[in-house]
Order: C-alpha cells, then sequence, then structure tokens
C-alpha cells in the first residue's frame, strides 16, 4: 500500500520571510482558509515571537482555520518564543510547537559562541519546556545538512528522549544534493526506527541550488514521512521546497514511490494565483505546475502530436492542478447568474446579498470597460473588492484624480479622505507618474523615497488589468504598495497610497506602544 506522505505548508511562516511578501491579518487568513481547501494536513502560521502583528496572525488562523487542519508556529530555543507560540496557537484543535536550534559547527561556534553540549542542552531544555505546554512538538536541527552526523544524532537522539514527537532535518541553506541527502534521511531512520518508532520524520529543504523539490523527493525516497513546503516556491533567499511540485510528482509517478498525499490537487493553480495576488511576486512563466505556460504548447510538431493524443505531450492534465478546460467569458451583457456561476466557480462564497450586489457592479464597470472578462478578470475583482473592504478609514483613501500629460508639464491634480476630512491638491512632475507620487506625498507629508516601480498586465486583451508593485523607503525602513486597475494611473496611486498607509500604520503603532 502507498505511504501518505504529511504535508506542512510553511508560506506563511518561510514564505513571508521574503521581502515584499509580507501580508496583514486578514490576507494571511484569507490565505490559510485556501490552504485549508487544499487540504494540507499542516500550516505553520508564522514566528509569533517576531510582532504582535505576526502574534495576532498566528492566532486568528489558529482559532479561524484551525478546526480541521493541524497549526504550528516557530520558535527559537528560547522560553519567551515557546511562550508565544503556544498562546497564539492554543485554541486550535490539533497544535504543536516547533523549536529550530542548529547542530552544524558554523551556528554552535560562530552563532552561539559555545559548546557542542551546551547547545544540545539548551534544546532539550526547550523541548522540555514545550512539552509542558502541549504534547506535541517538533524539533528542527537547523544546517543538518552542514552538520556533524554524530553530533546530530546525539541532539535528535537527546530530544527524542526529551519527548520531541517529530524531528525535521533542514537543509536550511540548499547546500544539499539528492543523494547525500537521501543517504542522511536513510542513515537518520534507521536509528530512529530503533530509539522510537513513532517518532515522525521530516525534511525542509531550500533551493539555492535549484535542488529543494529533488532533495525533497530524494529524502521521501530515503523514508521522510513528512515534508515542509510552500506555495510557488516561496521562502528565504531562493526559497523552498515547492508544494505544487513535490505534490504533482508523487501523484504522476506514484509506481516509483508508491506515496500520496491529502492534497487536492485541483486547488493548486487558484493558490499559487491567490498567493501572487496577495503578495505581488509573480510566478515565472516557464515554472513547473503553476507557470503560465506549463500546459501551453506553441510549436507546431507539439500542437500536431498533442491533437493526435493528449499523451503524447502531457504528462499531467492540467484540469488536475486546476486549469480550466473552458471559461465561460463574460460581458457586460451577462446576468448575475452567470456571473455567481464564474464567481463561485473560483472558489468564493458570494452568501453575503450586499456584496454580491457590490460586485455585480464594479464587473458591469469592468465589462463595460474591458468588454471581455476572463476568469483572471473575475479573481482580481473579488479579491481587490475584499481587501478595499477591509480598509482602515483612519487611513488615506483616494476619492478622485485627474492626470494631463504633455511633454512640457505633466500635471496630476487628487483629492484624499482621512476620516471627515477632504485633502486636495496638484503638482508637476518630470512625468505624470512622478506628478502623481509628488502630490500625493505633499498630502499625506509623508516624505519616503521611492526606490522602485514596476508595472505588468495580469490578464488578457488590450484592456488588461495593470498591476502596480512599488518599494519606498521611509525613515530608513522599506514599505511596498501595491494596487491594480484597468487604468494603470490609478493603479499607480493607489499602490503608492497603499504603501504610504503602510508608513502611517507604522507610526501609530510606535506612538501606541511608546
Ligand atoms: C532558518 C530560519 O528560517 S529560522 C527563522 C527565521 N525567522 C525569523 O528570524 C523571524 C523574524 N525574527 C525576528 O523577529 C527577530 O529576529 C527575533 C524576535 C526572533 C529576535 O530578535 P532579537 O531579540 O532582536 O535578536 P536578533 O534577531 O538581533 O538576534 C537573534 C538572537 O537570537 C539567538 N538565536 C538565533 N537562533 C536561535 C535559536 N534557534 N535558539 C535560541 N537562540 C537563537 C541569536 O544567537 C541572537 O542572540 P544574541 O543576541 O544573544 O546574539
Ligand atoms: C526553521 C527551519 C526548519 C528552517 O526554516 C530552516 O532551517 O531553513
Amino acid at each position: 500500500m502507498n505511504r501518505s506522505i504529511i504535508v506542512l505548508d510553511t508560506t506563511l511562516r518561510d514564505g513571508e520571510q521574503v521581502p515584499g511578501a509580507k501580508m496583514n491579518v486578514s490576507q494571511k487568513v484569507e490565505f490559510a482558509q485556501q490552504l485549508k481547501r487544499l487540504n494540507v494536513d499542516i500550516i505553520e502560521a508564522g514566528f509569533p515571537a517576531s510582532s504582535h502583528g505576526d502574534f495576532q496572525a498566528v492566532q486568528e488562523i489558529a482559532r479561524k482555520v484551525g478546526d480541521s487542519v493541524s497549526v504550528t508556529a516557530l520558535a527559537r530555543a528560547v522560553k519567551s518564543d515557546i511562550d508565544a507560540v503556544f498562546e497564539s496557537i492554543r485554541d486550535a484543535e490539533d497544535p504543536f510547537i516547533h523549536i529550530v536550534l542548529g547542530t552544524s559547527d558554523i551556528h554552535v561556534e560562530k552563532k552561539f559562541n559555545r559548546s557542542q553540549d551546551a547547545v544540545l542542552q539548551m534544546g532539550v531544555e526547550a523541548v522540555k519546556y514545550a512539552k509542558t505546554l502541549l504534547p506535541n512538538v517538533q524539533y528542527s536541527t537547523e544546517d543538518a545538512s552542514r552538520s556533524d552526523f554524530e553530533y546530530l544524532w546525539k541532539t535528535i537522539e537527546a530530544v527524542v528522549k526529551a519527548g520531541a514527537t517529530m524531528i525535521n532535518v533542514p537543509d536550511t541553506v540548499g547546500y544539499a544534493v539528492p543523494e547525500e541527502f537521501g543517504d542522511l534521511i536513510r542513515r537518520i531512520n534507521d536509528r530512529l526506527k530503533n530509539l522510537n518508532d513513532n517518532v515522525i520524520l521530516s525534511v525542509h529543504c531550500h533551493n539555492d541550488l535549484g535542488l529543494a523539490t529533488a532533495n525533497t523527493l530524494s529524502a521521501i525516497k530515503n523514508g521522510a514521512e513528512k515534508i515542509e513546503c510552500t506555495i510557488n516556491g516561496l521562502g528565504e533567499r531562493a526559497g523552498n521546497t515547492s508544494l505544487e511540485e513535490v505534490v504533482m510528482s508523487l501523484k504522476v509517478r506514484e509506481n516509483y514511490y508508491q506515496c500520496r498525499t491529502n492534497i487536492h490537487t485541483q486547488e493548486l493553480l487558484k493558490t499559487s494565483r491567490l498567493l501572487t495576488y496577495l503578495t505581488g511576486l509573480d510566478v515565472q512563466v516557464n515554472k513547473a505546475i503553476t507557470g503560465e505556460n506549463a500546459f501551453a504548447h506553441s510549436s507546431g510538431i507539439h500542437q500536431d502530436g498533442l491533437l493526435k493524443d493528449k499523451q503524447v505531450y502531457e504528462i499531467m492534465s492540467p484540469e488536475e492542478v486546476g486549469v480550466e478546460k473552458m471559461e465561460l467569458i463574460l460581458t457586460a451583457r451577462s446576468g448575475r447568474h452567470a456571473f455567481k456561476n464564474a464567481v463561485e466557480k473560483l472558489g468564493f462564497a458570494t452568501d453575503d446579498a450586499n456584496e454580491f450586489e457590490h460586485l455585480f457592479e464594479k464587473f458591469l464597470a469592468l465589462a463595460d470597460a474591458k468588454k471581455e472578462v476572463y476568469d483572471h478578470d473575475l479573481f482580481y475583482l473579488v479579491t481587490g473588492h475584499r481587501s478595499q473592504a477591509q480598509t482602515d478609514h483612519s487611513l488615506f483613501e483616494l476619492i478622485s484624480y485627474e492626470v494631463v500629460t504633455n511633454e512640457q508639464k505633466p500635471t496630476a491634480a487628487i483629492v484624499l479622505k482621512r476620516g471627515n476630512k477632504l485633502l486636495e491638491g496638484s503638482a508637476v512632475g518630470i512625468g505624470p507618474i512622478d506628478a502623481l507620487y509628488t502630490v500625493l506625498k505633499t498630502l499625506t507629508q509623508l516624505d519616503v523615497t521611492l526606490n522602485s516601480y514596476k508595472i505588468n498586465s495580469i490578464s488578457r486583451g488590450k484592456e488588461a488589468i495593470g498591476r502596480v508593485n512599488i518599494q519606498m523607503e521611509y525613515q530608513g525602513k522599506p514599505y511596498f504598495g501595491r494596487a491594480m486597475d484597468t487604468d494603470i494611473m490609478k493603479a499607480s496611486a493607489l499602490a503608492f497610497l497603499n504603501g504610504l498607509n503602510a508608513v502611517l500604520l507604522d507610526k501609530v503603532k510606535v506612538n501606541s506602544d511608546k
């Protein structure tokens, strides 16, 4: 019988360590809800000791999503970190504490400047303490792939005796290669079975050499029972093992691996797109499984082969990962039934009648502007509407804008609202975007520096939706803003305003912490 592999998704913890991938609490909950639909076994929801916001996000996920999926969060081998994890996840049905501590000489000597025994003892004490709070504790031997094997094993043996119920072996810096990593897992597995057969052996790989998926599969082949991965392979530096790649490898090559997962693979594409929307981080077009070209066949010989039989050039069907076979194209002549059907097919609930009417109005406006509305557009329409609905009204809102552009004097005029107060202004810039941003800086009185501005088209056709991502700096700290609209000037203004609102929120937080 096929072995079942436990899938832990760490997009909300390791994935969120990526600059620019920051999500707010409601966005994290929304993503966690999609992870639940994807049917991951465990959600690693964050690092609660790192900030009040992260604590709150982990707690909300544990409370709102943790009824049928296990929830964990990360702690250093530090009592206050472990307390923060416990307090934030305790309301979930099946929570466990995840502790990380390095085992390589580099970590022991350079990071901690302690003896191996002293670091090992720190780990043991941390596990013993965590066990007083919850029955299940995962221990990660950070930088395991660069660790001396006998010290690594001594640590595993000690923390298992102290009560760890899961041992996670990370290739923290993506240094391992598949044969070697598989061999490491086999050696640990052989000893672990003799020590305590109930302890779950897990792996966590990084992609610095582009080998995270290969290393994870090699670990599975050699006895790993649980894998840690992220959607779109998002994660620190070059990222983590991509969930969709490992899951589909196990599915497509089931005879070879004789393993399966509980993942609902039809949800893969939707999950990937939601993450792109929430973080603004695009998936490369040729990315396996979820890239735009993953199922596109362009050359004549391939198209001919496919027409004769799909199997000639397809090892899995696009529908298996959630690529729609045929989408119904909506127009301004489509009615509520067709709109509702299309929105629900994308996985969104439509039971709030008020919200549905708002969405339908927005759809009609979009269909007037864009003529043909595709699934892609609808996806952004719904998610865009929902994040706007959560806007805090103490922040700046864009009421109206006007941009006049010519070679001599591009000019922008803007009206903003904050609370009950209207703010109006205009400015000339070296270009229309510069003019817009100059007014916004003056009206908000936030002297930020714009470091990068990127614009992409995110759907088809000449009236496609434009998405703008910006990175700005305020008092030495980076802030990100993004927005989308069929009008790229509006998207540009909103993206900048979102960044300014993030600065404002930070200022409010700092003042209330004082
Ligand atoms: C491999 C991974 O992905 S691990 C997870 C990475 N995630 C994060 O770092 C989450 C975000 N981090 C943070 O918010 C902060 O770094 C915090 C809250 C964790 C700690 O902040 P600070 O207390 O200001 O410490 P700072 O980050 O500057 O330094 C880390 C300290 O933790 C210690 N430390 C690092 N790893 C561990 C560990 N696993 N167990 C115990 N102590 C550790 C370091 O030695 C250092 O201590 P020192 O000040 O005595 O030298
Ligand atoms: C916390 C651990 C699993 C980690 O992220 C790493 O070692 O890369």
